[in-house]
């Protein structure tokens, strides 16, 4: 009995550990390459558009983001995209997370690079909140964009999601996210109480359920009916982060939502959201046809 309990951990833990799942790389490669590449990137990024460094959302040190503007088109009534990094709430910052913006402000997209306090020193209800203040705050301090539309990877896919299941009346603002893109996602929390990721983490089965947007999709219609929603993930995810993405795409579509799913070819859990820095990746073309059709 003991022995299939492990068993099962051990599973669990593989089919929660992106890196090994790779076809391009090894496990620890494929980490490097990622961490490599949205570094440069985001330097890219900081070359080529005005940037607005570290401009806080709230008084915590770890409440800022990155604004990088547009370089053509009006200087108002223009997109805003919310980029929210990945790294299971433990890895990663903003200082790598500007990459997407290299196509975008050639098109006229401002976007904004949120920062937060990953664990150990955040935990998931403080995570939550600072995402969702961190749109409120765009709100107030960007009255002058013309749409507002969130992307997030992994962890920060989780987290996008979380903001659209937001009830809004807790705050001094409405914000109307025009569009969501949820790149390789986790939606259910539960599994992975009992795995190596929830070590920094330290959630208990009651934090992991209020913080599960597979809990609160009643919550998400009422707060983002309107929201195009894109539930996108790897083709080289494992089965059970493609599972996340598929149930969770399932139950957006069956409450009435504007989704759709994209199974992307030929990438895996990493690639899937670095090609963001190409003005021709699919993901890409399809948010900006997002962009001009809504
Ligand atoms: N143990 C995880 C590590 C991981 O997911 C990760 C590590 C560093 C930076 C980002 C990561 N994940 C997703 O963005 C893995 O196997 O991929």
């Amino acid at each position: 009995m003991l022995q299939e309990k492990e068993m099962k951990k051990d599973e669990l833990e593989r089919q929660y550990s992106p890196s090994q799942w790779s076809h391009r790389m090894a496990a620890d490669d494929v980490i490097k390459s990622h961490v490599a590449s949205l570094k440069e990137g985001t330097e890219r990024a900081r070359g080529v558009a005005k940037t607005l460094l570290d401009v806080p959302y709230g008084e915590g040190q770890g409440e800022k983001m990155d604004v990088y503007m547009p370089t053509t088109g009006p200087t108002e009534g223009y997109p805003l995209v919310i980029y929210i990094h990945g790294g299971y709430w433990q890895f990663l910052s903003k200082e790598e997370s500007g990459f997407m913006a290299v196509p975008l402000v050639q098109k006229g997209v401002a976007v904004a690079a949120v920062g937060y306090d990953i664990a150990p020193k955040g935990n998931m209800d403080l995570m939550v909140s600072q995402v969702r203040r961190s749109i409120v705050s765009i709100v107030q301090q960007y009255s002058h964009i013309s749409g507002m539309y969130l992307c997030g990877h992994s962890a920060g896919a989780h987290l996008a999601a979380m903001v659209l299941c937001t009830d809004w009346s807790q705050y001094s603002v409405t914000p109307r996210i025009k569009g969501a893109f949820l790149v390789s996602g986790i939606y259910d929390l539960l599994p992975i109480l009992s795995t190596y990721v929830n070590e920094p983490l330290k959630m208990t089965e009651e934090v992991a359920l209020r913080n599960s947007p597979s809990q609160l999709v009643p919550h998400l219609k009422h707060s983002s009916s309107a929201c195009h929603i894109v539930v996108a993930v790897a083709q080289n995810d494992s089965p059970e982060f493609r599972k996340q993405s598929e149930d969770f795409f399932k139950a957006l579509e069956s409450s009435g939502l504007k989704v759709i799913f994209e199974d992307i070819p030929d990438t895996d859990h990493f690639n899937i959201i670095e090609q963001f820095v190409d003005r021709d990746y699919h993901l890409t073309q399809l948010l900006l046809k997002l962009m001009d059709d809504s």
